[in-house]
């Protein structure tokens, strides 16, 4: 459920610097082997957990440490692969990847990300004469020797069986670009942040430092450079005219449209990728209210609003969606938007742990809460105003389901608007192709962001 925007794999801390060159070889397998143990028990995301081990001594080496981060993701983008592939070499009958028994087999994890360890990496094992590195070289090489045996459908997609099932009930023929997408490594998107600098002219300082740099094809305001782009030393980054934000994000905060002295609620702030986006279409103008059950979220949020600049948001820490303190707003706000806790399946890219994390109970649980916040959120919209319901979730469970149950539960007094209007009001490009059924709905392997859905109502 975390989308924190904090600098992923994919952002301008992801490739670890220094100048200690010297073989990764058994340390290195060790270490990525805990991490994807680690990674299993879900209680901290992988590039949090990659981060903090790579911080202590580890001697790895320049390529061993990305060698290690490499490894650990290749790994949870296709586990059910590594798991049949073992089971092969072992002359095991391939069963069902089953999460929890893995997490409790170090052997296997160690397995695993020697399998999915990257080819151009391998060699450094050869000089460690470890018992560790010889056996994965054994095993690497027992399984380039197998027959080329097709697949079962999830196996090939990376996919848990219940997901694959679902995804293909939902995009049919695409499944497979989809699942292609879903295992690619996203992108490095930012949001030049209005109120300090142009995209025109970021884009010409860094095509001028020579950084591969071109506009989002959608947003107005994003830019978009080859995953792990170092920035941390070029002056738009270190001055804070650009944020790490996926275009996705970006839209969904055009769609809610806020403007110049309106009040405004992000019901679910978290650390607060849409409000930064929402205070600079306000032009720092105006209330911008973000709420969150977390307050350590909030608190990451009021690092990032004062490095962007901004002096109008008003961040408090709910109770729950049901906080008294909310009375007091009841029927008086512009703009809310809803950016829901949902299960987070269109950031797969980003996020591979989440598809081992959930199954249909967690995903009915989500849907629950979600028609919960929703409900709480509507009550502060004002007669004319807006109310923005959003995931970044790729199931109808907790998208299109919960939209519908929500107009029909409150019987008219909630008519909902074309999301394709919105977005061309909002300056978006192509409006019509990121539309389907008067909602936003973004994919991965048709509009390369991460999915994302996104609906849009006004209160009579
Ligand atoms: C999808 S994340 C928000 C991401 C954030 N808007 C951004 O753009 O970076 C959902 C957030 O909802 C918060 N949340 C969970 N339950 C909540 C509730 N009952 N009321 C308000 N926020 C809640 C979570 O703590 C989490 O930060």
């Amino acid at each position: 459920m975390n989308r924190s925007t904090r600098a992923s794999r994919a952002g301008p801390a992801g490739r670890p610097h220094g100048r200690d060159t010297a073989p990764a070889g058994a340390k290195g397998l060790e270490l990525a082997a805990r991490l994807l143990q680690q990674s299993l028990h879900f209680r901290q995301p992988p590039d949090a957990l990659l981060a903090q081990a790579l911080r202590g001594p580890q001697r790895l080496g320049v390529r061993g440490r990305a060698a290690v981060g490499d490894a650990l993701f290749a790994a949870l983008r296709d586990l059910p692969r590594w798991h049949h592939l073992r089971a092969r070499v072992r002359g095991d009958a391939p069963t069902p990847l089953d999460v929890q028994r893995l997490r409790e087999d170090i052997d296997a994890c160690g397995d695993i990300v020697a399998l999915a360890w990257p080819d151009d990496a391998v060699p450094v094992w050869g000089s460690d004469d470890a018992p560790q590195a010889q056996r994965a070289l054994a095993l690497r090489a027992a399984a380039a020797a197998l027959a080329a045996a097709p697949l079962p459908d999830g196996v090939r997609f990376g996919l848990p069986d219940w997901l694959y099932q679902r995804l293909r009930a939902v995009v049919g023929e695409a499944l497979p670009a989809l699942a292609d997408a879903l295992r690619a490594p996203a992108p490095l998107d930012l949001r030049v942040n209005a109120l300090r600098a142009k995209r025109e002219a970021v884009l010409s300082e860094w095509c001028a430092a020579g950084l591969p740099a071109v506009a989002t094809p959608y947003a107005p305001w994003g830019i978009r450079l080859p995953a792990r782009t170092p920035l941390q030393t070029q002056p738009a980054w270190v001055w804070g005219h650009v944020e790490v934000q996926d275009e996705g994000s970006q839209l969904i905060a055009a769609l809610v449209g806020a403007r110049r002295g309106e009040t405004v609620v992000d019901f679910c702030a978290g650390a607060g990728g849409k409000t930064l986006a929402l205070g600079a279409e306000m032009r720092n103008t105006g209330r911008l209210y973000a709420f969150d059950t977390v307050a350590a979220r909030l608190q990451r949020l009021q690092e990032r609003v004062q490095r962007a600049g901004l002096t109008h948001v008003h961040p408090m820490a709910l109770s729950d969606e049901s906080d008294p303190r909310l009375q007091r707003l009841a029927g008086k706000i512009d703009r809310v938007l809803v950016d829901a806790p949902c299960s987070g399946l269109g950031t797969l890219r980003r996020h591979p742990e989440l598809k081992w994390r959930h199954d249909p109970s967690t995903i009915a649980q989500a849907a629950a809460l979600q028609q919960r916040i929703l409900q709480a959120a509507a009550r502060l919209v004002r007669p004319g105003g807006r109310l923005v319901y959003a995931t970044c979730s790729l199931l109808p469970e907790e998208n299109e389901a919960v939209a519908q149950a929500f107009t029909e539960s409150t019987r008219g007094r909630f008519e909902p608007l074309d999301a394709c209007t919105l977005l061309t009001q909002a300056r978006v490009t192509d409006a019509h192709s990121l539309t389907e059924q008067g909602a936003l709905r973004l994919w991965p392997h048709v509009h390369g962001t991460d999915g994302f859905y996104a609906v849009a109502w006004q209160r009579r």
